[in-house]
């Protein structure tokens, strides 16, 4: 038994999928080794398919194996002992009779207190439908807990969350909602915050006076893949900046937080979203470049372009890319360009955050003609998890040239250290009641509002293609010519590992 020991049910609604198969079983098994799932917890796997419940818990056990270096299996098989099966189809509400009878049981049989997880790792069309027939059906009447956790996309723009939202909130309350953004379980996401808040010499110099820029990338080596057809409708506007890109720029720009408690958190970074810029048309065109893969060349193999991938519709315009100079008109960034992209088939897997500092007031040594690189703050999410600190110093022996130097350290790079997955953070926060990682409705709705502007401003010029990267490079010229209008040039992606 830890503090952190919880008893519940957690119904997982699209037990058969992907996400469950590839996250969520790895996760609860990792929750379960580290005891915050004990005796006291079950779960109810949902789907149409059918299986009997022992058939149902070889195959979490074997997920888990599959997808996570787990190989403990007296561990597996007692962890999956806890796992139950039923046929439904979640559109018939009288299916949710036999969930609630087997949800009765289970309370009974392992002491839940009632407590209830339902997880919707579902399409979204059956966002609104699910918990509209839990409160319908009396499964959310009984005593204990009963919180909803829905994966993304929360919504195409802001009218269909609107909609979806006030559909959830007829039978949950907005404390009871855990919307996902999985970047928010990613530990250097998390660590932002102590980075800005626990660091005087940073929080006193992160302002419009000594930062010149940030940059935020999240670049990505896969392609489409098999998601043509949701990515078709989506795009990387949609599929990463409404969500991830948006998220990662609020934990940076936020003003400190009153306490760390959940509300003084996501209050400051509502009050983010409130101060960006809203472009008009002509600025969207100047300052949002949109992008999408060609065929080209990655680890040494030749991929295919996007509209040679399957299910992606001929002379498609879905960007698989996205770059933007954005503002934010508060007292703090009044001037600061906050550049971000994101892609598909890009050079690396890589996200960073990369915080550029102005140079000093008097530059003595680029007055000898000496390349005076600037002062750095990388972030690095991931693949490596850490920080490094570029500065400048002299080199041995050489009064005149400037050596730059890099003081890093890093999180995941010794192989002992392993940092637990965004899911599991996740999922745990969720059983515990802590929201601070998981998105508020007004956070939502902003964000909508922004990208709706966006989107609007495409669809009217739907006749321009967006600009063609080669596969394997980092964006098309329009993006780097963003900056370059500025003085500024995006910073590679870097790697904590070679230091
Ligand atoms: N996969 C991923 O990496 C990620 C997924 N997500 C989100 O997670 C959600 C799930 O994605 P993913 O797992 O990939 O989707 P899948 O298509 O792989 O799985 C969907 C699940 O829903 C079940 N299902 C479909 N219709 C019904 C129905 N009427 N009644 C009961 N069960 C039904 C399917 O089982 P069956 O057909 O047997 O009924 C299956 O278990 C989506 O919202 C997605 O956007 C978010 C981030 C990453
Ligand atoms: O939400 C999504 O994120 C992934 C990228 O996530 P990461 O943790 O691997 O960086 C992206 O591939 C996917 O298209 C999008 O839906």
């Amino acid at each position: 038994m830890n503090e952190n020991t919880i008893n519940a049910s957690i119904v997982l609604f699209g037990a058969t999928g992907d996400l469950a198969h590839r996250k969520l079983f790895p996760a609860l098994f990792q929750l379960y080794q580290k005891g915050q799932l004990q005796e006291n917890f079950a779960v109810v796997g949902v789907s149409r398919k059918d299986f009997a419940h022992e058939e149902f818990q070889k195959i979490v056990a074997e997920a888990v194996e599959t997808h996570s270096e787990a190989d403990d299996h007296d561990a597996l098989k007692s962890f999956s002992s806890h796992f139950y099966y039923l046929k439904m189809d979640v559109t018939d509400f009288k299916s949710y009779h036999d969930l609630e009878n087997l949800l009765n049981q289970l309370d009974r049989d392992y002491h839940t207190g009632g407590n209830r997880m339902y997880y919707l790792a579902m399409a979204p069309q059956f966002f609104g439908t699910i918990p509209g027939f839990l409160k319908s059906e009396g499964i959310t009447d009984t005593p204990g807990w009963h919180r909803i956790v829905i994966e993304k996309p929360f919504g195409r723009n802001l009218e269909t969350a609107t909609e979806l939202n006030e559909k959830i909130q007829e039978s949950f309350d907005e404390d009871d909602i855990y919307r996902i953004d999985h970047y928010l379980g990613k530990e250097m996401v998390q660590n932002i915050q102590v980075i800005r808040f626990g660091n005087a010499i940073f929080e006193s110099i992160w302002n419009n006076k000594y930062i010149d820029s940030v940059q935020i990338t999240s670049s990505e080596t896969l392609g489409v893949e098999d998601r043509a057809a949701y990515y078709e409708k989506s795009g990387a506007l949609l599929d990463m900046v409404q969500n991830h890109m948006l998220q990662m720029l609020m934990l940076v720009a936020m003003e400190p937080p009153g306490k760390l408690d959940t509300k003084h958190i996501r209050d400051e970074k509502v009050k983010v979203l409130r101060s960006l810029r809203f472009y008009n048309e002509e600025e969207i065109h100047e300052n949002v470049v949109r992008g999408q893969y060609a065929e080209g060349s990655l680890n040494g193999s030749s991929v295919p372009g996007y509209l040679d991938e399957e299910n992606v519709a001929a002379g498609s315009k879905t960007e698989t890319f996205v770059a933007a100079k954005l503002f934010i008109d508060n007292f703090r960034w009044d001037g600061v360009p906050f550049y971000i992209r994101t892609g598909k088939r890009m050079k690396t897997k890589s996200t960073e955050i990369v915080i550029q500092f102005k140079q000093g007031p008097m530059a003595l040594y680029r007055a000898n003609n000496v390349k005076h690189p600037p002062n750095l703050l990388r972030i690095h999410i991931q693949p490596d998890e850490g920080l490094s600190l570029s500065l400048n110093a002299k080199p041995h022996g050489d009064n005149m040239n400037l050596l730059p130097i890099d003081m890093s350290f890093c999180n995941n790079c010794q192989n002992e250290v392993n940092s637990p997955e965004a899911y599991e953070k996740l999922i745990s926060d969720s059983l515990l009641g802590n929201a601070t990682y998981f998105t508020r409705w007004d956070e939502v709705a902003l964000s909508w509002e922004f990208i709706d502007s966006i989107s609007n401003a495409w669809s009217k010029e739907n006749q321009v293609s967006p600009a063609r990267y080669p596969s394997g490079s980092m964006g098309p010229k329009e993006a780097d010519e963003l900056l370059e209008k500025d003085g500024f040039t995006w910073w590679d992606p870097s790697n904590l590992r070679r230091s």
